[in-house]
């Protein structure tokens, strides 16, 4: 579904992810893990146009070379992000942080579809409200719910589960596997939490100092990987 090959990115004259090769089956869940600062939440931007590449490809099953198109273009070839840190706009109500997706929708849809609310009916209850009035964990779901008003394909996840509930973080767990099993979602998540990323995804990639050390279906996960590059 989506194949990235040789990516190299730098930050200034900092080089930050070195020679990536990575393929992410459709209808599948990526979890890309590694400690702090290795790069992950940078190989989010990357593949969604924030940051910008200096060699390598991303391309998506359909041919399109996402490197030469802007943020806008990705989010119309259907790429959702849901950003660390979730930056909703906490001014505007719940209702009209949703419409902000629709402005890239081709169809011209000009309504909230009725799936997010049936996905996350707190959104619902809570259309009027502004968004910083929210919890954190109704925050998370309205960042996803925003990032689902574009009906992507492939949806990035940076993190959802940091600082938010344990019973949050499970209801955004099964929406993730309803919307792979429904819809055919494919997903990168970005996580550490080791529990959630084995119950939610189907493959891991490891990323270290920018490099990809080890990358493999979940149950390959061993306990040396862990230590090894995960462990605190
Ligand atoms: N805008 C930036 N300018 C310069 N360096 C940056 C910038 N953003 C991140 N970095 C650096 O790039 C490296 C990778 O950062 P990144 O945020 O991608 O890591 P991460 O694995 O997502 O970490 P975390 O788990 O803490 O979010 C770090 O050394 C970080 O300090």
């Amino acid at each position: 579904m989506l194949n990235i090959e040789q990516l190299n990115q730098f930050y200034g004259e900092s080089h930050t992810l070195w020679d990536l090769n990575l393929e992410i089956p459709k209808g599948q869940c990526l979890c890309v893990m590694g400690r702090n600062g290795v790069g992950k939440t940078t190989l989010m931007k990357c593949i969604m146009g924030e940051e910008s590449v200096k060699s390598g490809s991303i391309k998506l099953e359909d041919g399109a070379e996402l490197t030469k198109l802007s943020i806008e273009q990705r989010s119309r070839h259907g790429i959702g992000y849901v950003p660390q840190g979730r930056q909703i706009f906490p001014m505007l109500t719940v209702e009209e942080n949703l419409r902000t997706g629709l402005a890239v929708r081709k169809d011209g849809l000009k309504t909230i579809p009725e799936r997010i609310y049936e996905l996350f009916p707190v959104l619902k209850e809570m259309k009027n409200r502004r968004g910083g009035d929210l919890s954190g964990g109704q925050q998370q779901q309205l960042a996803i719910g925003r990032a689902l008003v574009i009906e992507p394909r492939l949806l990035i996840l940076d993190e959802p589960g940091e600082g938010i509930q344990p019973n949050i973080v499970a209801q955004i767990g099964e929406v993730i596997r309803r919307l792979m099993e429904e819809d055919g979602l494919t997903v990168i998540l970005v996580e550490q939490k080791l529990p959630f990323a084995r119950k939610y995804a189907d493959s891991f990639a490891i990323l270290d100092r920018g490099r990809i050390m080890a990358a493999d279906s979940m149950d390959k996960l061993s306990d040396e990987l862990i230590r090894q590059y995960l462990a605190v």
